[in-house]
């Protein structure tokens, strides 16, 4: 048997393949058919067009151009939507469907290196990734924010919140308990696996997945915030926070559950939440699984650091570092990766 060494991309490498994904209909599809996102960022802009109303704005990471129209129903003068990868050249059709050629101008390149002939009054962009920071989309944001935006200018969306909160995992409960079963089903005892099984999905470190409210162990604690309007690189390139929960009940602790929100300002803001408490949006939560499960009991108490960035290897993955104590369990620390 052959084992297969994985290939280290440069970062022109990481970059294109980025942008690929991006080029191709189904992630465009997948953003646009999440409903709580594409309201929200509706709804967001409308109820924001005082601040649009006859503005100069630019859309940070266009796609296929849906924010873009949004600015222009809300009565943007002018906007520039700039896009990196090839899902542009749909932009500029969907533009053109929509007959607003006259105030939408689409520039294929990324927001570090195209030229606008002015500075605008309004920055939108969708940059959320999992766990809010995967993709590191934001420091493109940031750059343009501080390259493009008048002094005065507004970004949509403005803040940004990352929560966190202890969670049990039932389908880590169901898929340990399922070696242990196989006999039933089939007369072979596969019972000898679960300690592989268990060593394997608690090895996984960090998935996406629906968290369920009912699986929430303890009252969610927030442990960053942005305001995009004044954050620096440096600031995104290393959150920081800190979580005490006191549990609510007897239960098997599996993992932590990471979240988001970022919000519109004005008279009536508007949320966009990623919480398992509301409805679910394509980014879902992010897992990160203990080394292994932890009982806890009515008021154990659980305390940690969390600190993320971007991971050394590509910048567009992440790296989340946990110091946590369960009640009396000794201290652990943990590295979490996404997209390794
Ligand atoms: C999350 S998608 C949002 C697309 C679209 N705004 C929407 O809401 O449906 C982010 C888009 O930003 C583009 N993008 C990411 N970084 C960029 C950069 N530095 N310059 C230009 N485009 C970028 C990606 O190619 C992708 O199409």
């Amino acid at each position: 048997m052959s084992v297969n060494k994985r290939r280290k991309y440069d970062r022109g490498e990481q970059e294109s393949l980025y942008f690929d994904c991006y080029s191709d209909v189904s992630i465009h599809e997948e953003m646009i058919s999440d409903k709580v996102r594409t309201n929200a960022y509706k709804l967001g802009i409308l109820r924001n067009y005082a601040a649009i109303r006859g503005k100069v704005v630019l859309d940070v990471g266009a796609g296929t151009g849906i924010l873009s129209i949004f600015c222009v129903q809300a009565g943007a003068s002018k906007v520039y939507a700039v896009e990196a990868s090839s899902i542009c050249l749909q932009a500029v059709e969907v533009v053109k469907q929509n007959k607003m050629e006259d105030k939408i101008i689409v520039i294929k390149g990324t927001v570090e290196t195209v030229e606008l002939p002015e500075k605008v009054d309004v920055i939108v962009s969708e940059w959320m990734g999992y766990a809010l920071m995967y993709e590191s989309m934001l420091s493109s944001v940031i750059f343009a924010r501080n390259k493009w935006l008048k002094e005065e200018g507004i970004i949509l969306p403005s803040y940004a919140e990352l929560f966190i909160a202890p969670i049990i995992d039932p389908t880590t409960e169901w898929r340990l308990d399922f070696w242990g079963k196989v006999k039933e089903r089939y007369g072979v005892d596969m019972s000898c696996m679960e300690p592989f099984a268990r060593k394997c999905i608690m090895n996984q470190e960090i998935a996406v997945n629906c968290v369920s409210g009912e699986d929430v162990l303890a009252h969610p604690v927030r442990f960053a915030e942005l305001d995009l309007q004044v954050a620096t690189k440096e600031e995104i390139g290393a959150i920081r926070g800190s979580f005490s929960f006191r549990c609510f009940g007897s239960d098997s602790m599996h993992a932590f559950s990471v979240w988001f929100t970022v919000a519109f300002p004005g008279e009536k803001p508007v949320l966009l939440s990623t919480s398992p408490f509301k409805e679910e949006t394509h980014w879902k939560q992010a897992i990160l699984y203990l080394s292994e499960a932890v009982q806890v009991i009515q008021d154990t108490e659980i305390t940690g650091d969390i600190r993320m960035c971007p991971s050394e290897d590509n910048p567009r993955h992440l790296k989340i570092h946990m110091k946590y104590k369960v009640g009396e369990h000794e201290s652990q620390e943990k590295t979490f990766r996404m997209g390794e």
